[in-house]
């Protein structure tokens, strides 16, 4: 299917469902229409991120924690499968189950979006930098506006069993990260399970495996993986436009204050 939209004209490649837009080519208006009565069950786990933000990085770390954890599950250590039991969906009521937001810097997110859409057919692709970040700043992405994703998604940051996340943080010190996913989703992980799960979600070792895990896919996602990569496309003027939204629209918010921009987009 990825492939095959590289034959479809630019104007088609995306559609609006509730005014956001989507990529035609693997999103479609009907299962949203079905996700919005969609039950889930009180033990699902749900991982929220903008494209972009880590999803695949922090689903492997979650993946790895509901095996450890149905492997000590009597009944249940034979018939684990997390890959397949953890597939991507769009939620309607968020206070049914417990969610991992995650976040990442705008900055960075929007440089590794800009790679994702020159990589892949299914999303439009951009001659230039600048034209891509005029997008960016003007709501004319796939999946919607960041600035808003984080906005909306700031309303319910208080929530108890919603555990917020940054890219940042979880590259910062892998091992705090996972131990507390684990804390917030009542896993118990001994010291050496701990150590399994931070190094098979080491970008080196994700990267490694990529052909196996998302195969041709994986050389366009598992691209740089690191913080300040902005720092190789942004000019002066583009740092202002977004320092000044992010000041606007995100810095006052719980989110935005987790972001921590002067540390991470600011240079
Ligand atoms: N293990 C690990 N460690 C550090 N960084 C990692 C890891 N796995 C994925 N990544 C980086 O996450 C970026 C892709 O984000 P997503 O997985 O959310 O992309 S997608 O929206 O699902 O396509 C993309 O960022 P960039 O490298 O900046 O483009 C990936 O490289």
């Amino acid at each position: 299917m990825i492939a095959a939209a590289s034959s479809i004209p630019r104007d088609e490649l995306l559609f609006s469902y509730k005014g956001i837009l989507y990529p035609a080519a693997v999103c479609n208006p009907e299962v949203f229409k079905a996700l919005e009565s969609f039950e889930a069950r009180s033990d699902d786990v749900i991982l929220a991120g903008y494209p972009k933000s880590g999803t695949n990085w922090l689903s492997q770390i979650i993946t790895d924690l509901i095996t450890i954890s149905q492997k000590k599950t009597p009944g249940r250590e034979s018939s684990v499968n997390a890959e397949e039991e953890f597939p991507y969906l769009e939620i309607g009521d968020a206070e049914k189950y417990e969610i991992l937001l995650l976040i990442r810097n705008p900055k960075d997110l929007a440089t590794s979006f800009y790679h994702f859409s020159n990589g892949l057919a299914t999303l439009p692709s951009y001659e230039t930098w600048d034209d891509f970040f005029t997008d960016f700043m003007t709501k004319k992405m796939a999946w919607g506006c960041y600035f808003e994703y984080l906005s909306e998604w700031n309303k319910y940051a208080d929530q108890e069993n919603i555990m917020t996340i940054t890219y940042e943080e979880v590259k910062e010190n892998p091992a705090l990260a996972v131990k507390n996913i684990a804390m917030f989703f009542g896993i118990p992980l001994t010291e050496e399970e701990l150590q399994l799960v931070v190094e098979r979600s080491s970008f080196q070792s994700m990267k490694k495996n990529s052909e196996k895990t998302h195969g041709v896919f994986g050389n366009i996602l598992f691209r740089k993986g690191c913080v300040s990569d902005w720092k190789n496309l942004f000019s002066e003027d583009q740092n202002e436009k977004m320092d000044k939204a992010f000041e606007e629209r995100v810095a006052g918010t719980k989110l935005g204050k987790k972001l921590k921009y002067d540390l991470y987009c600011k240079a």
